[in-house]
């Protein structure tokens, strides 16, 4: 097992869950942290040994620490572990490179990573051994690094669950800057926003707040470093979303009905918006799936929901996403499925034979002219 023994620096959320998925994989982990009583609780919960490393026998050391610690602590691991391959998993990589280049150390051991997983959570607690299983890990190798330090990270991804991406730095950090880190901002504004509103109404809050607001609930001391570290590829989107945001008001203002030939209007926002959901990849980088939505109305009577769920699990379509609304004026449930387009048919007529009543949602209806 070429990644054992293996070092994690930083036993937060990311390094535990590093330390966890080796574990799990069969790998001899070492645990190390500033605070030594995080690198307890990580190995508490199945990340790895506290035990000291016999420095020279290292095969990986993987740094999960803050971005502003990363070049200093990988340059002291290149030094530290003589024969080991050094990856470290910060969110943002090119400045990280630039201090490594100019440390003088061997860089030909190092090449930087980023898996695209994790939480709102911090610390060794909130580790998870499938935090990163079908998630996207950015292999960042340069110029310098030698095909086996690369090779072994490809085995770190692979050992983790994960699906590698090989990247340049830059282009890593242009991406991130539009797909995490204005998206983090924009989850920032929106529940900043709710500072101000008074308790009676947001007691009204649904899902979709919840949902654009998740990551606004991370650690500020970590995003603002992170922030920090990719400002120059980050403000050119913000001042786009600037753009777009000075024109949605405008065109409230105006008139929001009024759908413009030219693409303006607040229509067209909306349009945007939802083609730009379309753009997402599926797991594993694959083209967006458009899954189709089957409504089962739940009777209101006892025991019809578990019932629901053991027909929809006896009818064996892999169901990719499950909600349940209500309808207040008529007393009833409604389960909505999105399941893929090949399974929705056979669904369906398994519901429908159990004696569920089954339809589809009610498409978007189109304005008036
Ligand atoms: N939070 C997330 O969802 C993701 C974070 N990352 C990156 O992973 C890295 C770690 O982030 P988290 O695990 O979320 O943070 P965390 O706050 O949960 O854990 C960081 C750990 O590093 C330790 N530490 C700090 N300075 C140290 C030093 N000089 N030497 C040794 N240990 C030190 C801290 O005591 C703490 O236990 C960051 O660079 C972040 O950009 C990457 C992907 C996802
Ligand atoms: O919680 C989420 O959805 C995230 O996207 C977490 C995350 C935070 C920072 C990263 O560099 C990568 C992933």
């Amino acid at each position: 097992m070429s990644l054992s023994p293996a070092v994690v620096i930083g036993t937060g959320l990311v390094g535990a869950s590093v330390g966890c998925a080796l574990s799990a994989a069969g790998h001899r982990v070492h645990l190390e942290d500033r605070i030594s009583a995080h690198a307890q609780v990580a190995a508490g919960v199945g990340a790895g040994s506290t035990d000291p490393a016999s420095a020279d026998q290292v095969a990986l050391v993987v740094v999960a620490v803050p971005p502003s610690a990363l070049a200093p602590v990988i340059v002291d691991a290149l030094a530290r572990f003589p024969r080991a391959t050094v990856t470290d998993v910060g969110s943002v990589k090119a400045g990280v490179l630039h201090a490594l280049w100019d440390s003088g150390g061997d860089v030909s051991r190092y090449v930087g990573s980023h898996p695209m997983a994790g939480s709102q959570f911090s610390g060794p607690l909130t580790a998870r051994a499938d935090l990163f299983v079908d998630r996207t890990w950015v292999i960042a190798p340069h110029r310098k690094s030698a095909p086996a330090a690369t090779q072994d990270v490809a085995d770190l991804v692979a050992a983790c669950g994960a699906q590698p991406v090989t990247m340049d730095v830059e282009v890593h950090d242009a991406a991130v800057a539009r797909v995490s880190h204005l998206p983090h901002l924009m989850s920032v504004l929106m529940a900043g926003h709710l500072t101000a509103v008074p308790s009676e109404q947001l007691q009204l809050a649904g899902q979709g707040l919840r949902d654009v607001t998740r990551i606004a609930g991370s650690d500020p001391g970590l995003w603002q470093q992170i922030l920090g570290a990719n400002s120059a590829a980050l403000l050119p989107e913000l001042r786009a979303v600037q753009d777009q945001l000075a024109k949605l008001i405008n065109d409230i203002a105006d008139d929001p009905e009024r759908e413009g030939q030219d693409g303006t209007g607040v229509r067209a926002h909306l349009e945007r918006g939802l083609a730009g959901t379309r753009q997402i990849p599926g797991k594993h980088g694959a083209a967006p799936v458009q899954y189709r939505q089957l409504v089962v109305e739940i009777p209101d009577t006892p025991g019809a929901l578990s019932r629901l769920f053991a027909d929809v699990g006896e009818a064996g379509v892999n169901v990719e996403d499950v909600a349940i609304q209500h309808d207040p004026d008529r007393q009833i449930g409604y389960l909505s499925l999105s399941v893929t387009p090949d399974g929705a048919d056979a669904l369906a007529k398994s519901m429908a034979d159990a004696g569920w009543s089954v339809g589809e949602p009610d498409p978007t209806p189109d304005r008036p002219a």
